[in-house]
């Protein structure tokens, strides 16, 4: 079933140049984010190469199992990115109304609840996966069996949707925890989508901009594939993406300076005034879609920053975290790195700091930087 599956996703690429795929190659380089093969460094202009070709040669760390999985997740991102671009009659038209969640939860948009529908209809289609947790569910949710367990985000940033600012899914694959198979369900579930973000396998993020872009990792580094709408594949187009040591931007929601602990207020002002190791000025940006300021902050540098406990460990900050460390960069909270953490509760919200090492670094030097009162804020 799996190589009539493979023959067939392999027959969609036929656009592409297949050499990658059709004869792996047999040296690889050590490249600084890790192994990859000498002939995906290589290509020349007018090959191209599609994320399922890149992941069939990326090494041993991609299986059959993840391949088929990460198609699936492709598929759906490629769903979620057409819904997103279409007019709003036609997405309320793929609402489903039968749709509750608990009252703790924010109220999730309409197009939350569609991307919601399309991962899990593609994560179960996959048959790669035993549980999920999602951001718009109240539980993790039992598939049954399957390698994998994957925990998302599926529309992060919904808040500026009907402004058509960018938004972004998030995802983390781990492996099924053994170890739980003989408790009941729900715990089984439970304990499956709760593993320390150390254990992840893979990640990425989609992000819906003016070019879609998936950025993942399987392990071994950190790379970027852009829609291709002419071909309506993911293409190569980020190669071996490194997170400059330091940059000169923070992103940061500064409105809330009052609110901010006085490390967070001095570090702030001395960046802003070239007072910080650097001696340089930092500019300001912040979209308020995660996705896209830390897209902006893997490719240029500098810190993504959320200080308060607001966005969530399992389907946030845990992928994000290890994308940026197999990019070269750092997850912390302020006090820990976010990958040893272990969660305590599915929906666990947490500060967030992601970016550049020494930028990260300087921060956390200051000692007190998480916001721990969290007033609530309207907008
Ligand atoms: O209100 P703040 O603190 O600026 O938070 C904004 C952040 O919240 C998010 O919108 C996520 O929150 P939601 O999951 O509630 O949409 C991020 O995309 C964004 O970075």
């Amino acid at each position: 079933l799996v190589v009539e599956k493979l023959k067939k996703l392999h027959s969609n690429l036929q656009h592409f140049s297949l050499k990658e795929v059709s004869s792996p190659p047999t040296t690889f380089v050590k490249s600084r984010g890790g192994v990859m093969p000498k002939s995906v460094t290589r290509n020349s202009k007018e090959d191209v190469v599609s994320m399922t070709g890149f992941l069939g040669t990326e090494g041993s760390n991609v299986d059959v199992d993840l391949l088929v999985l990460m198609t699936h997740i492709q598929s759906a991102c490629k769903h979620i990115a057409a819904v997103l671009a279409s007019p709003t009659e036609l997405q309320a038209s793929l609402l489903d109304s039968s749709f509750s969640y608990a009252a703790e939860r924010d109220a999730p948009k309409p197009l939350d609840i569609i991307a919601n529908n399309i991962m899990k209809a593609a994560l179960r289609s996959s048959g790669k996966v035993a549980a999920i947790a999602s951001e718009e569910e109240d539980a993790a949710i039992w598939f049954g069996e399957g390698p994998f367990v994957v925990v998302f985000d599926p529309l992060d940033g919904s808040r500026n949707i009907d402004a058509s600012i960018p938004t972004g899914t998030i995802f983390g694959i781990y492996r099924k925890v053994p170890e739980a198979d003989q408790l009941p369900l729900p715990e089984k579930a439970t304990v499956n989508v709760m593993q320390r973000g150390e254990r992840l396998v893979a990640a990425g993020y989609a992000l819906y901009s003016s070019a879609t872009v998936m950025c993942i990792s399987v392990g071994s580094g950190l790379y970027g594939f852009t829609l291709d709408h002419s071909i309506g594949e993911f293409v190569y187009s980020h190669h071996d993406i490194r997170i400059p040591e330091r940059g000169q931007i923070y992103s940061v929601n500064d409105a809330r300076y009052f609110d901010w602990p006085s490390g967070l207020q001095r570090y702030i002002d001395n960046i802003r005034q070239g007072k910080s190791q650097t001696r340089k000025k930092y500019s300001a940006r912040y979209i308020c879609s995660l996705v896209a300021d830390l897209h902006r902050t893997i490719l240029y540098g500098g810190l993504a920053m959320n200080p308060r406990s607001h966005l969530r460990l399992v389907y946030e900050a845990n992928p994000l975290s290890y994308l940026v460390e197999q990019g070269g960069g750092k997850g912390t909270d302020g006090k820990r790195r976010i990958l040893e953490i272990n969660p305590i509760k599915l929906h666990q919200r947490l500060p967030l700091f992601l970016g550049s090492m020494a930028d990260i670094a300087e921060l956390v030097s200051y000692g007190d930087v998480q916001q721990l009162e969290n007033p609530g804020y309207e907008v």
